[in-house]
């Protein structure tokens, strides 16, 4: 399949060359040339989103001078068009590969990345900013954010609404906000804005009756139709839009596909000064008809995929992922306790809610993309009684941090917090990574922080951590474990405890073949054992980060010439640091090698390269002690001279 006329962008530049007549034709090339790209690649990506930006990108880089005016994009997600405009036509192919470009937008790979995003909501502010920016330096700029229904669900985006629609200092920022409007998220949207917008879209270009927005329409075809529609509607009273209150000329709802009513209404907005508001109207996955009839399912292709079939399971039953592990659990424990009320952030199907949310509908809550509000609601559920399980991603509670703290820690209130893609995600990178958050959970008071080594332990100890009565984390990767048989029957961990998994052969204090005892924080038990196999060391698996099984860490530091602590999380503050403070405290000596996430942001790629790269395959592992304490060499000198 060829793209005579993308084959001719390499810029923004050369789109705004075109003549207006081949946008539409443009538009069709890059649809297919990002369906095709993505349909072939096996670390596939997100589609539903990119389907459904192609010409509200073309119009957007058609009109506005790009990079010089900013575009920042609201989660990120849907920038592949974009960056195919951008100087990236050839690399779309590498997106989310080690090594390849980013599936999110970033400063460092494109100047007409204005703004790095991947967690949602944040591009009004940062918008916002930019615009404020170029007003306090005297440019002629605009800065425009391009947001989503579900990420204007997040209170940040009215936080940033209610500031950039008034004058700061006598300076109004020329900024324009696109509501991205396509009725989803990636699961059906919740909640009141969803509904008000919907009211929005039924008035059908009501606005254009209002004066400052029939400005905006002239000459649009949209024009003739909003006066009519205005003749029709006179007298009535129009209402206000909620964003108009927020100090914003709203202009919309129109066609988010049709580039003759998108590039007038944007050249006359560019024009217009002060805050701007456009709602369009999109359908996630336009143009690939089993995306726009399944968006829930077309959101993110896992792989290679035939357009023609679509996405299919694959044949072999695969191993269960940890949170089909924590799915199950949640379904089970809820039969067993009519307390428990499941949360999660707009995050349904990621999390394994889907079942949960059939069976159990009253115990449901999806709060929308708001992990503040979904974890004060917790705190509230619990406050009455009930056992609230918040199922969150590892990277996406950072955003509720001090509710963690605030409202939950410092009441002791028993909320469990479920964190799925804890570690090193992979394909999505360092906005999406999971890394941090044993470190910023353990140094909370009254958490308790669980490390599961494997799917069965996952089911154990969300039971163990269901039961406690306080707040507690209990973090598991992206994807399948170890593949162990898990038990159906749920019983509770020995509280705070670890156990011993491999006692080494190694008598302690031989010089040159020192006796050393691996301590597994978590899914990295598995490469540890083999690392222990190679170097005859002792294997703990901790469990608990916090409480931490004190007792076990200073026996095996008395009984072992070296200790090795390991974790897929942050060296800085992580169990590795829980280790050391412990011994310490205790006035111990024994060496400690701590193995870890280094401390630096880790980009995408897959996770075994990435484990491999920061030293946490079994081999960087057994690497790692050798040369810390010396060993194996001296080991077979040793069994030579026996
Ligand atoms: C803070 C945060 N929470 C959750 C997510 C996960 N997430 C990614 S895209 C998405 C839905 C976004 O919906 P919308 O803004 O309407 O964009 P669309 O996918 O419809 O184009 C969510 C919840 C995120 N990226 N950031
Ligand atoms: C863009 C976004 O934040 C989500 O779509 C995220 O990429 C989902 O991650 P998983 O694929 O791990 O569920
Ligand atoms: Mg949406």
């Amino acid at each position: 399949m060829n793209y005579p006329l993308l084959r001719g962008i390499d810029s923004p530049a050369d789109l705004r060359r075109l003549p207006r007549a081949d946008l539409v034709k443009l538009a069709g090339e890059l649809r297919a040339y990002v369906l095709d790209t993505l349909s072939n690649s096996k670390v596939g990506g997100h589609l539903g989103s990119n389907l459904g930006t192609v010409e509200l990108t073309v119009a957007l880089h058609y009109v506005f001078n790009t990079p010089h005016d900013r575009l920042v994009w609201d989660v990120g997600h849907q920038t592949y068009p974009h960056k195919v405009l951008t100087g990236r036509r050839d690399q779309l192919g590498t997106i989310r590969h080690l090594g390849g470009i980013s599936g999110f937008p970033r400063r460092d790979e494109s100047e007409y990345d204005t703004f790095g995003t991947g967690h949602s909501s944040t591009s009004i502010s940062a918008a916002h900013g930019m615009a404020m920016a170029a007003k306090i330096k005297g440019e002629d700029r605009k800065a425009v954010a391009i947001i989503g229904d579900g990420a204007m669900t997040a209170g940040m985006a009215f936080e940033a609404l209610n500031n950039a629609g008034v004058p700061h200092g006598g300076l109004m920022g020329d900024l324009l906000v696109i509501l991205n409007d396509n009725d989803m998220s990636i699961s059906p949207p919740v909640g009141a804005l969803n509904k008000y917008l919907a009211r929005l879209m039924s008035g059908s270009f009501y606005s254009a009756a209002r004066e400052g927005a029939k400005s905006v329409l002239k000459n649009t075809p949209l024009y003739e139709f909003a006066r009519r529609f205005e003749e029709h509607t006179k007298g009535m009273v129009v209402p206000g839009t909620i964003f108009e209150e927020f100090g914003f000329n709203y202009v919309g709802p129109i066609d988010g596909h049709d580039l003759d009513a998108l590039i007038p209404t944007l050249e006359n907005l560019r024009d217009k000064k002060g805050p701007q508001f456009l709602h369009v109207v999109t359908k996630k996955g336009q143009g690939y008809k089993l995306a726009e009839a399944d968006p829930v399912k077309y959101h993110a292709a896992p792989g290679k995929f035939d357009p023609a079939v679509g996405f299919v399971k694959s044949a072999a039953p695969a191993k269960p992922t940890f949170t089909q592990i924590f799915g199950d659990w949640l379904c089970d424990m809820a039969e067993q306790d009519t307390r428990l009320v499941g949360i999660t952030p707009a995050m349904r199907e990621g999390s394994g809610m889907v079942e949960f949310h059939k069976r159990f509908p009253s115990r449901y809550q999806d709060v929308g993309i708001a992990e503040q509000h979904a974890v004060t609601v917790a705190a509230g559920l619990a406050c009455e009684g009930l056992k609230p399980v918040v199922a969150i991603y590892s990277t996406f509670l950072q955003r509720a941090y001090d509710q963690l703290i605030h409202d939950v820690a410092l009441q002791d209130l028993p909320v469990l917090f479920a964190l799925d893609r804890a570690g090193l995600v992979g394909a999505d990178g360092a906005t999406h990574a999971g890394n941090y958050d044993i470190a910023f959970t353990r140094c909370v008071p009254k958490m308790a922080v669980l490390t599961p080594a494997d799917e069965n332990e996952c089911r154990q100890a969300l039971f163990t951590g269901f039961q406690h009565q306080g707040p507690v984390t209990v973090r598991y990767p992206r994807g399948a474990g170890a593949g162990v048989e898990v038990q159906k029957q749920m019983q509770a961990l020995p509280w705070g405890k670890g156990e011993i998994r491999r006692e080494s052969g190694q008598p302690q204090g031989r010089a040159g073949s020192p006796r050393i005892a691996i301590l597994a924080f978590g899914t990295l038990l598995y490469p540890a054992l083999a690392a222990a196999e190679q170097l005859d060391a002792t294997v703990a698996n901790m469990r608990f980060v916090k409480p931490l099984d004190q007792e076990l860490v200073l026996e095996l530091a008395r009984s072992h010439d070296g200790l090795v602590t390991i974790e897929d999380g942050c060296l800085m503050g992580g169990a590795g640091s829980a280790v050391l403070e412990c011994l310490q405290a205790a006035g111990l000596q024994t060496p400690v090698l701590t193995l870890g996430l280094p401390d630096e942001f880790i980009e995408h790629g897959d996770v075994p390269s990435l484990m491999s790269q920061c030293g946490l395959d079994a081999a960087g592992i057994e690497q790692s002690i050798l040369k810390r304490f010396g060993g194996r060499p001296a080991l077979l000198r040793s069994a030579a001279n026996e």
